[in-house]
């Protein structure tokens, strides 16, 4: 890379992201410099990278092209690719906002999780339609120090461990992956979610996040986190007919989920452009060297 890149910086829920615009697709950014800009003291710094692409010019995003004109190639912090980012994608459109590139409204973006539509409020909030929650059979078991707890799997796209416990505290201070079991569930790794209850249908959770480490919010694991509390509270929309709201407290924010009779799951919340600039190449050939 020898051109000077421009970024912005944004998050949602303090779920935060280097914002690299790319519309043709023509910055390789390789595992390394993803890391390199996502190091909180060497580099930008976030827990990902929202590469923004048009989906005509990305080989994984060119059949979205119809119905998406822009393509969220999300990547975790640590470089590797992911298939969803929730908050990513409340971030990518308020960055497509700003650019000009789209309006309040409607809108639709592909994402390695197939297209999702995306409504922008003129109050500032974004509404993103998530799709609908996987919930695989079988016993996942997550733990910490030593001790366990059942979780449900739950996909969003990316998969998901969600563990209802009495005290967030017991998560411990999430600085390596908690251990899953069997390893079979979740052969790409997992998003692990541990969550406690605030009222009805009100949860809070914390997160560790695959290739990311302990994150302020996932947008994804709010989802999963509303879908796997409403299971065990005996609430399924498409049985009742009937919608389903939770809150869903996360330490940097509050995200509402609703699931819809027929399945789909709505989560809304902020979306933050903080500031912009341009890396340094001569910093990132050294990065990466
Ligand atoms: N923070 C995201 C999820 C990002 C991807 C995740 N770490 C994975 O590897 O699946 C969100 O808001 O959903």
């Amino acid at each position: 890379m020898s051109t000077r890149i421009a970024f912005l910086k944004g998050h949602g829920t303090q779920n935060d992201f280097v914002i690299v615009p790319d519309p043709e697709n023509a910055i390789d950014l390789s595992p390394a410099a993803v890391a390199a800009l996502c190091d909180r003291r060497a580099g930008i710094g976030g827990d990902g990278l929202l590469h923004v692409v048009r989906s005509a010019a990305h080989p994984e995003a060119r059949a979205m092209a119809a119905e998406a004109e822009w393509f969220m190639d999300y990547r975790n912090g640590d470089g590797s690719v992911a298939e969803m980012c929730g908050n990513g994608v409340r971030v990518f459109v308020r960055y497509l906002q700003r650019a000009g590139h789209v309006s309040e409204g409607d809108m639709a973006v592909a994402t390695r999780g197939g297209v999702k539509s995306v409504h922008i409020a003129k109050e500032g909030d974004v509404t993103v339609g998530m799709g609908r929650a996987l919930l695989p059979e079988g016993d996942v078991t997550v733990s910490v120090g030593g001790r366990g707890w059942p979780a449900r799997n739950v996909n969003m796209g990316n998969p998901h461990a969600v563990a209802f416990v009495d005290d967030l505290a017991h998560a411990g201070d999430l600085f390596v992956p908690p251990p899953f079991s069997p390893p079979s569930a979740y052969p790409d790794g997992v998003n692990v979610e541990f969550v406690v209850d605030r009222g009805p249908r009100h949860v809070a959770l914390r997160v560790y996040e695959r290739g990311a480490g302990e994150t302020r919010s996932c947008g994804t694991g709010a989802c999963a986190v509303a879908v796997a509390a409403a299971r065990r509270d005996g609430a399924d929309p498409s049985v009742t007919g009937t919608p389903t709201t939770y809150t869903v407290d996360v330490p940097g924010g509050t995200l509402v989920i609703t699931e819809q009779p027929d399945g789909e799951i709505e989560m809304t919340g902020p979306a933050v452009i903080v500031a912009e600039g341009v890396i340094e190449s001569e910093w990132l050939e050294n990065a990466l060297r």
